[in-house]
């Protein structure tokens, strides 16, 4: 097969580059190398690299010449609170993915197209009220996390909500732009499918993490912040009370299923998660156990506005549409982690 992976020089976008070429898939990337200066040392030799972004329709032409498959991963990440970066995040990742169509459009492409999409699709996860069922998390208030007050709270009766897996029927409900242009992604990439009968996937990622992983930037993953802390023999700073939830899963399972995905005839979105919760506070002790002499983690009861306190992914729909199961254990995924070269 021959592959596009856009944004393949990227910590996911250079993972799948390898798994491709492994199996000996041809590759071919197209990637502005923003965030490198030049190509990065993870990317296979083998790999097609055309320089560019997805505003340049010269590169994209070139970059869906000839190709069996289209694998998007492209895109600016990020947290995208603020409407100062509202145009940036539509110009990288609404227009970007709107070229990418057209220019697949032009070449009549009807093969496989999957996108990367991610769990802030659904904003909170999903939530139960003992008195009043299913109930929606509404934004946490300032005044709440001030004081402590970190679970959301049942808009109906002000009761501490339960938690419960995310599957993908949930409602959507993106609370920032880079959230609402991941929404747009799988709109218009679905959309595309029904037109041209391409066959379109959407993989909603939770939290990323392996080697890789970017660190220099406001906006890495928190894996890789308390990495760098560990590495610096700081202590990783928790924030809230350490108890907000997250599905932790491997860059190299997120490959695999992205494998799945472009083998597969199954269209539609799914999440993309290893199925074990863990706290954030869990994450930071089990990471700094592969440190030796490390400061333990500090709870500090900060926090960020805007952030959702637990998001966990039900693993069941990828499991019966791709095959698609995470392989990395938790534990042992932070423990190789510890010594993983991060960006
Ligand atoms: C950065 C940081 C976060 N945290 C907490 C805040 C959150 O409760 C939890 C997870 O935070 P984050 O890793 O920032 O991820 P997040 O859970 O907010 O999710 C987002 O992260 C973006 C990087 C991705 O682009 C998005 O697609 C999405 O995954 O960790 C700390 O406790 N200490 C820290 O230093």
């Amino acid at each position: 097969m021959r592959v596009l992976v856009t944004g393949g020089a990227g910590f996911i976008g250079g993972a799948i580059c390898r798994h491709l070429t492994a199996r000996g898939d041809q590759v071919v990337v197209l990637d502005s190398l923003a965030a490198h200066k030049e190509p990065p040392a993870h990317l296979p030799d083998s790999v097609e690299l055309i320089v560019g972004d997805l505003a340049d329709d010269d590169a994209l032409r070139d970059a869906v010449a000839g190709v069996d498959a289209v694998c998007h991963q492209a895109a600016r990440v990020g947290l995208g609170v603020d409407f100062d970066d509202v145009t940036a995040y539509v110009a990288d990742n609404d227009a970007g993915t709107a070229n990418l169509l057209r220019a697949l459009w032009r070449r009549s492409f009807t093969g496989r197209l999957v996108v990367a999409s991610s769990m802030v699709v659904y904003g909170e996860g999903r939530y139960r009220c003992p008195e009043h069922g299913d109930a929606r998390a509404e934004p946490r208030r300032t005044a709440d996390l001030d004081a402590g007050r970190f679970e959301p709270r049942c808009p109906r009766c002000g009761a501490a909500l339960a938690w419960a897996p995310v599957p993908e029927d949930a409602p959507l409900d993106p609370r920032n732009v880079y959230a609402a242009t991941k929404v747009h992604t799988e709109h218009l990439s679905t959309l595309y499918g029904r037109e041209s009968g391409a066959r379109v996937c959407a993989l909603r990622y939770h939290n990323v993490y392996g080697p890789h992983m970017p660190r220099d930037t406001p906006y890495a993953g928190v894996a890789a912040i308390f990495r760098s802390a560990l590495e610096a023999g700081k202590a990783p700073r928790v924030f809230e009370d350490g108890a907000q939830t997250r599905d932790f899963v491997h860059v190299d399972d997120v490959a695999r299923a992205n494998l799945a995905a472009l083998d597969g005839d199954w269209a539609g979105a799914c999440n993309i998660a290893s199925g074990e919760p863990h706290t954030v506070g869990d994450m930071a002790a089990a990471l700094a156990a592969g440190f030796e002499d490390a400061p333990a983690p500090v709870v500090t009861g900060e926090y960020r506005l805007g952030d959702v306190r637990h998001v966990v992914a039900s693993p069941d729909l990828a499991a019966e549409a791709l095959g698609f199961r995470a392989e990395t254990r938790f534990a042992e995924g932070m423990a190789a982690f510890a010594r993983d070269p991060l960006r």
